[in-house]
This record gives structure tokens, C-alpha cells and sequence, in this order.
């Protein structure tokens, strides 16, 4: 079995009477979840309800209106507990952050040095792993779509020392095979002691370790 970040457990996470507003308009209010080492919980709801917002509070891209996300008993939003925070979390976005003009490589290159630096085999045995043998050297701005996605999903086989996953939409582009690829591989990082957080609008309910959290329906 390949290790997703078995070294590291996730410690709980608390999200406490958080509130969020955009333009005035309330997304959602007094939200509370609890999360334990070995947790998927999908974000749902319909579009606009708020899901990204919340995932985006998480990754520490946004701030919330009130309330507090603590991590091992400390608040991510501020202080030491951020950083700590960040040294333990992967947030893929909805947008894969992957640069057309670069390889498949270079981006792998670049996007987990920003956290700590891979080797170049790491980065070729996880392009195989996501069906990309051969396309290494190849530009993203010459790949399709889900080839794209497949990319970016590379890096949870890459930054193995995060124990916690946010993942924004990550099935997006993807085809049948990999999608249930992709949601073995999330259980099974949980599994070993991870926790993920997702949103997605593909169905996940033949999957009963997945605890949904739904946000409230648009006016
Ligand atoms: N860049 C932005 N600037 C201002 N308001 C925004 C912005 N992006 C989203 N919003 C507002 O926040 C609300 C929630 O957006 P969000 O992306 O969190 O929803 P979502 O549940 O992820 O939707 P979807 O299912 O369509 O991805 C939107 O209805 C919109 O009013």
C-alpha cells in the first residue's frame, strides 16, 4: 500500500460558530464540525452556498466574519496556530495552479518546493501513478483538461508529510477510472491517519466512511 502521510497524524480539528459573508450577503452562521484523524467530510450543498468560501477560510485565503477553526486546540486564523496549521495542510484548489508554459515536472518542481524541495524520481513514480508516464517533459498547455487535473492530484503522492487534505473540487476533468482512483486514495490516506475535506459535485454516497456537512440553500 502507498503511504499517504503516515507518518504524520492529523490532530482534531474544531470548526466553531463560524460565520461567513460575502458582499454583505450571509453564506452561512453559528457552523460547528468536529474532525478526528481518519475523517473524509464533503462539503455540500448548491452552488453558491458557500462551499468554496468555507474551504478557502481553511486554506487561510479568506477570512471568516466570526467564529474559529482551532487545530490541536489552537486557532489556525491567527498566530502560531497558522503556522502550525499550514506545515500540516494541502489545499488543492478548484483551480489546478498549474502553469500552461511549464512540464508536468517543472510544476511539480515548483509547487512542492514552495513547501520542501522533491526529487526528480519522486516526481516521475508519481506522474505514473496518475497515468502521466511519458508526459513528464510534456507542457501542461499541450495536455487535456483532466490531464491537467491529474497533474495537480500528483501532489498527494509528493507532500506525503501533510495530514490533512482540502481539496476543492478535485474529481473535476477526471474520467470514470480515475475518479475511483482518487476516492481510494482519499480513504485510504484517511485511513492511515489523515483527515480530508472536500467539495464536490459528483455523488459519494456509495462511499459510507464520507460524513457530509451541507450548507444551506440559496434564497
Ligand atoms: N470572488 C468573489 N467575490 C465576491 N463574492 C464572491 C466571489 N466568489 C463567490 N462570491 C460569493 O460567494 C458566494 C459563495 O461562493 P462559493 O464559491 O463559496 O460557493 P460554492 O458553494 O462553492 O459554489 P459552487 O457550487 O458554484 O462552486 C457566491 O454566491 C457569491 O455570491
Amino acid at each position: 500500500m502507498v503511504a499517504y502521510g503516515a507518518a504524520v497524524t492529523a490532530e482534531q480539528i474544531d470548526i466553531i460558530d463560524l460565520s461567513c459573508e460575502r458582499d454583505e450577503r450571509e453564506l452561512f452562521a453559528g457552523l460547528n464540525c468536529r474532525l478526528q484523524a481518519g475523517e473524509v467530510l464533503q462539503v455540500a450543498g448548491p452552488n453558491g452556498a458557500g462551499k468554496t468560501s468555507l474551504l478557502r477560510i481553511l486554506a487561510g485565503l479568506m477570512p471568516a466574519t466570526a467564529g474559529d477553526i482551532r487545530y490541536a486546540d489552537r486557532s489556525i486564523l491567527s498566530g502560531g496556530g497558522r503556522d502550525y496549521w499550514r506545515r500540516h495542510l494541502l489545499f488543492l484548489g478548484h483551480a489546478t495552479a498549474i502553469k500552461a508554459t511549464l512540464s508536468a515536472e517543472e510544476n511539480l518542481s515548483w509547487l512542492c518546493a514552495l513547501d520542501h524541495p522533491v526529487e526528480r524520481d519522486a516526481i516521475w513514480d508519481a506522474l505514473a501513478a496518475v497515468g502521466l508516464r511519458g508526459y513528464e517533459d510534456v507542457p501542461c498547455r499541450q495536455m487535456s483538461a483532466g490531464q491537467q487535473r491529474r497533474v495537480a492530484l500528483a501532489r498527494l503522492r509528493l507532500q506525503t508529510a501533510k495530514p490533512i487534505w482540502v481539496l476543492d473540487e478535485p474529481f473535476t476533468a477526471l474520467d470514470q477510472t480515475a475518479v475511483r482512483a482518487l476516492e481510494q486514495q482519499i480513504l485510504a490516506f484517511a485511513r492511515q491517519g489523515g483527515i480530508a475535506v472536500l467539495t464536490t459535485h459528483h455523488s459519494l454516497d456509495h462511499l459510507s466512511e464520507v460524513r457530509r456537512l451541507e450548507l444551506g440553500r440559496m434564497s
